[in-house]
């Protein structure tokens, strides 16, 4: 039975992205890559699209983390400090969970990312909810598609 993993959203379909992987037994993070040469202008934040989306169970979600190596050697910084993949994201009808990396170029000369350059990593992990939760609702996107209030 399919439990979690990755798949390539169908923008990026036929583009040569790869899933991402884990590089040691032991690491943690699957790392994601830039599906297309972006430029991250300097004191900006770019949204790099990872052409992927992430299916889990209930109850799990996936945390984005810069890697720690373009933070020292690109000065390169998560704009939302960890990004946040919900379980229900995925398929959504915006943008079919389409998991995009929102990176703030510290730096003072526009950088680019490559296609295939790895950035950032994802964990998936176990959320736990309140006594009295009561949360229904359908998501429709991301990057506050709950609105504000
Ligand atoms: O770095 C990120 C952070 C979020 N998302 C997507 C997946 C996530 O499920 C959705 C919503 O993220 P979050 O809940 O952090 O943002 P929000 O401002 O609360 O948006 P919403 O109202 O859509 O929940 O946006 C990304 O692709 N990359
Ligand atoms: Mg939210």
């Amino acid at each position: 039975m399919k439990q979690r993993g990755f798949e390539v959203v169908t923008a990026y379909a036929g583009q040569g992205i790869a899933l991402p992987q884990r590089k040691t037994a032991a690491s943690a993070g699957y790392d994601l890559a830039a599906a297309a040469d972006t430029v991250l202008s300097p004191g900006r934040v770019t949204l790099v699209p990872t052409g992927l989306k992430a299916y889990m169970q209930p109850g799990e979600v996936l945390c984005i983390s810069i890697r720690s190596s373009m933070a020292l050697r690109q000065s390169l910084l998560l704009a939302n400090g960890i990004g946040v993949i919900d379980a229900d994201y995925y398929g959504n009808e915006q943008n079919e969970g389409h998991i995009q990396v929102a990176v703030l170029n510290l730096g003072t000369s526009p950088l680019t990312v490559h296609k295939g350059e790895r950035l950032a990593q994802g964990i998936f992990s176990h959320y736990l909810v309140t006594d009295d939760d009561a949360a229904g609702g359908i998501r429709k996107g991301g990057f506050g598609s709950t609105g504000r209030g």
